[in-house]
């Protein structure tokens, strides 16, 4: 791939795929966008802004914006998929007969599909079976798109199967605000990234409840135990969970005012109801759907997830959030570092 030149499809506009799509053109690669309503792309084409999901960037006039996922795709050498994961697989088959195409196949939404337990890279393997399973994988990490759009310095991490094309992928979104490393955990890298949605929702129905920076902190230090437990039973790299796409974007989404899971488990804490806060959301909520599919793939692998368990029965409708607090406070004493050492929490 020849990174002056190549060209990037961007399949969802939403407020991350704009910033993506936003950030590459800026750095005077060939981008298009792909919205999936004819009326939305045609207004941020014409305004040069995406008014309903990342204002405040002003798009160059070298972004190409289309509802055509024909036409997005054509002559791209990046596929970049940026709709939300229960989405994917649907807006993915339909490029199945060109899969060939593109030299990198790269998911940015982060999530667990719902039946299937796939992470999205999972997803993409299975809706365009053409492709070659060395170039699909993910970019990952602490990035909230309203930062990227104004140029803060922003770490993430490409994971890819094939080295050499992920470096291809780095090189290509790399920019003097955006640093880009590589990983070939990829299983890691997406179990981390996902599962740590389903922590946000927590931390922000402590936010809801008045809860302290205390209470963060272990909730920040034993999620990151539950997500490492699972990644590990699943074949993952111990060194991921301490990096940008475990560590690092679990803080950004359990603290961040941007963050829309957490900004959703706020409403909850705070006494909304799911509808109310469903309701007030114009933006998707990953961890959501994602939750489910965590709790039964913990329970595939024997793997205890209390964080993720009490989340659940809240979004079931089953208990109440400080109801979850007490009973995780309650729970029979541990040791610290159980999840590592091969007993898990016996
Ligand atoms: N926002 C962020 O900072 C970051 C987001 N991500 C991840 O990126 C993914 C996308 O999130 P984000 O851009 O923030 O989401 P937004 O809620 O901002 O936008 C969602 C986009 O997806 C489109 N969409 C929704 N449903 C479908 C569908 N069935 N088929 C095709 N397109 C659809 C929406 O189109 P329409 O307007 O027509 O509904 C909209 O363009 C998520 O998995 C998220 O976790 C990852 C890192 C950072
Ligand atoms: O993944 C993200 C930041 O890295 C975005 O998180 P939210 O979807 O909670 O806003």
């Amino acid at each position: 791939m020849d990174i002056e030149t190549a060209h990037t499809a961007v399949f969802g506009a939403g407020s991350w795929g704009t910033a993506l799509a936003y950030s590459l053109a800026k750095a005077g690669h060939p981008v298009t966008l792909w919205a999936r309503r004819e009326d939305a792309a045609r207004e941020i084409a014409a305004t040069r802004r995406n008014a309903a999901y990342l204002p405040n960037a002003e798009l160059p006039a070298s972004l190409r914006v289309t509802s055509d996922l024909h036409e997005a795709a054509s002559g791209a050498s990046v596929w970049l998929f940026a709709v939300p994961s229960q989405s994917l697989r649907s807006v993915a088959t339909q490029l199945a007969d060109r899969a060939t195409e593109p030299e990198a196949i790269v998911s940015v939404a982060k999530g667990i599909e719902n039946g299937t337990l796939l992470t999205t890279s999972g997803v993409l393997r299975e809706a365009l079976p053409l492709a070659p399973e060395a170039r699909v994988g993910v970019l990952y990490g602490p990035s909230h798109a309203e930062e990227v759009a104004l140029g803060q310095p922003t770490s993430v991490v490409v994971s890819i199967p094939d080295l050499a094309i992920a470096e291809q992928v780095q090189a290509l979104f790399m920019t003097p605000s955006l640093r880009v490393y590589t990983n070939t955990d990829l299983v890691g890298v997406e179990i981390a990234g996902s599962v740590k949605n389903v922590m946000a929702l927590a931390a922000g129905m402590g936010d809801g409840m008045g809860l302290g920076d205390n209470a963060k902190a272990a909730l920040v230090t034993r999620g990151l135990a539950e997500i490492t437990s699972l990644g590990l039973a699943m074949g993952a790299a111990a060194h991921t969970f301490a990096g940008l796409a475990g560590l690092g974007d679990l803080v950004v989404t359990c603290f961040s005012k941007h963050s829309r899971n957490r900004g959703f488990g706020e409403m909850i804490g705070g006494g909304k109801s799911l509808e109310e806060a469903a309701d007030a959301m114009t933006m998707v909520v990953e961890g959501m759907k994602t939750t489910a599919s965590v709790r039964e793939l913990a329970s595939r692998y024997g793997i205890e997830m209390p964080i993720t368990e009490a989340v659940a029965r809240v979004i079931d409708g089953e208990s109440a959030p400080y109801d979850e607090v007490c009973s995780l406070m309650t729970r029979d004493p541990k040791h610290e570092a159980a999840h590592l050492d091969g007993s898990a929490f016996a």
